[in-house]
């Protein structure tokens, strides 16, 4: 059983003559696990669908399950439990808070949520310690390189036991140096926790760390590839060739 199922999922804005159809009929299976890169031109769907996922926004017409929980004809109440206990976000801008230390900033979900960061503390050890940021902890964020801040604003993605990490052009703003170091967190991390990666990204460099590709255009998935076994350079080719 897939982890997410998006089944004839539209998505249509406005109507009369600015009807814009934002997705067409969508179905997608994404397992457990996966890191999935989702491309496509300016307007295709990109985000329309994310948000869906997300609950940030509702279908017109279609279906999506996550763990068989029914997410359209979920409650309001429910989808808010969803989302806090499912969903985590990857932001451009990392929205570290300034005034906390490293280790505060990574415990504010758990806090947020009313969780024990007692509880966590293994938990919180082993993140701090695979992300290689333990002796960080008591520093505050302007102390921190542009990597170091993204890896304790990752750290803070994956505390709460999130399923699904959601990051929407993550790279958009940064150079290369700094959009490579941020892909190759999140493929680490994907192979590391296991945790299921949604990527929206209009650059095929960045979504050559994926392990799956599907192109939108127009609202409509017109291609679906899996890395298998490709190195990410032979994976990046396999995407240049799908999507120019
Ligand atoms: N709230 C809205 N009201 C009206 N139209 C919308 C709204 N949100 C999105 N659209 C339209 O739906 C289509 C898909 O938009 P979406 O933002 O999902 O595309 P995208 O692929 O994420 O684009 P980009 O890469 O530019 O962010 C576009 O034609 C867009 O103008």
């Amino acid at each position: 059983m897939s982890q997410l199922i998006v089944k004839g999922v539209s998505k249509t804005f406005g109507e009369g003559e600015s009807l814009v159809h934002a997705l067409s009929s969508i179905d997608l299976l994404i397992e457990k696990g996966e890191f999935l890169a989702i491309m496509g031109a300016s307007g295709s769907g990109k985000t329309t669908l994310l948000n869906c996922i997300s609950t940030i926004d509702k279908p017109t017409s279609g279906d999506i399950f996550f763990e068989n929980f029914d997410i359209i004809h979920a409650k309001e109440n429910q989808l808010a439990d969803y989302r806090a206990n499912n969903i985590s976000y990857i932001f451009q801008s990392y929205n570290l808070v300034e005034t906390l230390t490293v280790f505060e900033n990574i415990v504010l979900p758990l806090q947020i949520q009313g969780k024990s960061v007692r509880k966590y503390q293994t938990k919180i050890n082993d993140i701090l310690e695979k992300l290689s940021i333990q002796n960080l902890k008591r520093k505050f964020p302007n102390q921190l390189s542009g990597g170091q801040r993204q890896r304790v604003a990752t750290a803070r993605a994956l505390i709460d036991d999130s399923k699904l990490l959601i990051a929407d052009e993550p790279t958009g703003a940064l150079d290369s140096a700094n959009s490579e170091s941020l892909m190759t967190l999140l493929q680490e991390v994907n192979k590391v926790f296991g945790i299921t990666i949604l990527l929206v990204t209009h650059d095929p460099v960045a979504a050559k760390y994926s392990s799956r590709m599907v192109l939108l255009s127009d609202g409509k998935i017109t291609d679906d590839i899996e890395r298998k076994g490709l190195s990410n350079e032979a994976y990046l080719q396999e995407i240049y060739n799908r999507t120019r």
